[in-house]
């Protein structure tokens, strides 16, 4: 790591130790060890082929890695995918994936089932607790979906939607979740500026509201200057370097690995 953006945040929500993952002989991560810290919004960035989403992979659980990880201070490594999202991680993919004949309000449901605890038996008898806990999870689910504003297509198939309202139907269905940290894949792709900066202001006043943590990976420089409180940098699979936008922006290792000069990234 540089000297220009050393230093690590004090209790973090989620801590990386040593994380590495290969792919037939590709080393796609490599010892990867840093904080994010709690609340706000954290953003990975690097070049294409950095291993971003490939990390991604590995804190939600979809890869089998080698190294730590830890939510809150609790050893997560060991838990599949559908465990780590009841632990309160949840993501979105660079591609929305819902599902295109449920109504969106269906798809946002879907992210309840993160926390419900009811079981397909509780559920077929109707017992009062199921009964309850789901009325909780449908009002979960037109909560979020009002928050990013979707309630009055609620009823659409997610197909018919344009892709702006795809992007915060994901991310309703993810914050239905309840989650402790929220993982946002190119959240700006295919999204007009005026759409990102809603899109992520959106997010950071639900982090507000209810002390989640968001995590972003994100081409678009210029939106995570403006938008991140705190960045890490991959290059090949390797840690550059951690700190905060202005630390970041002005690292010569991260300049010459992927922002280019300091004019082109001025904010
Ligand atoms: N499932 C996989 N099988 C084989 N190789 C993979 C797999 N997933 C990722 N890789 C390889 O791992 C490396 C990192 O890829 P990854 O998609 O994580 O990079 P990235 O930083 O997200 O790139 P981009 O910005 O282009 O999305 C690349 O060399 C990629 O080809």
């Amino acid at each position: 790591m540089s000297a220009a953006s050393s230093g690590s945040p004090a209790a973090p929500i989620l801590s990386l130790r040593g994380v590495g993952i290969s792919f037939r002989g590709v080393r796609a991560l490599d010892d990867v060890t840093f904080d994010v810290p709690r609340g706000g919004v954290t953003a990975v960035i690097g070049p294409n082929g950095a291993g971003k989403t490939t990390l991604f992979n590995c804190i939600s659980g979809i890869y089998r890695h080698e190294g730590d990880i830890a939510l809150a201070g609790a050893d997560i490594q060991h838990l599949r995918a559908h465990r780590r999202a009841a632990a309160g991680i949840a993501r979105t993919f660079q591609t929305p994936t819902l599902l295109d004949a449920e109504s969106v309000f269906e798809n946002v449901l879907v992210g309840t089932h993160a926390w419900t605890r009811t079981g397909p038996a509780g559920v077929l008898l109707g017992t009062r607790s199921a009964r309850r806990e789901e009325r909780e999870a449908r009002e979960v689910a037109w909560e979020r979906l009002t928050a990013v504003g979707l309630a009055p297509v609620a009823h659409v198939p997610a197909g018919a939607l344009p892709h702006a309202d795809r992007r915060r139907a994901e991310v309703a269905r993810a914050l239905a979740s309840r989650p402790r940290i929220l993982m946002l894949d190119e959240p700006a792709a295919g999204l007009s500026a005026a759409e990102s900066d809603e899109l992520l202001e959106l997010v950071a006043e639900q982090g507000r509201a209810t002390g989640m943590t968001s995590v972003l990976v994100e081409h678009d420089v210029a939106l995570v200057m403006r938008t991140a409180g705190w960045i890490a940098v991959l290059d090949a699979g390797r840690l550059l370097a951690t700190g905060a936008p202005d630390a970041i922006r002005q690292d010569p290792a991260v300049v010459a690995a992927y922002l280019g000069t300091d004019a082109e990234v001025a904010a």
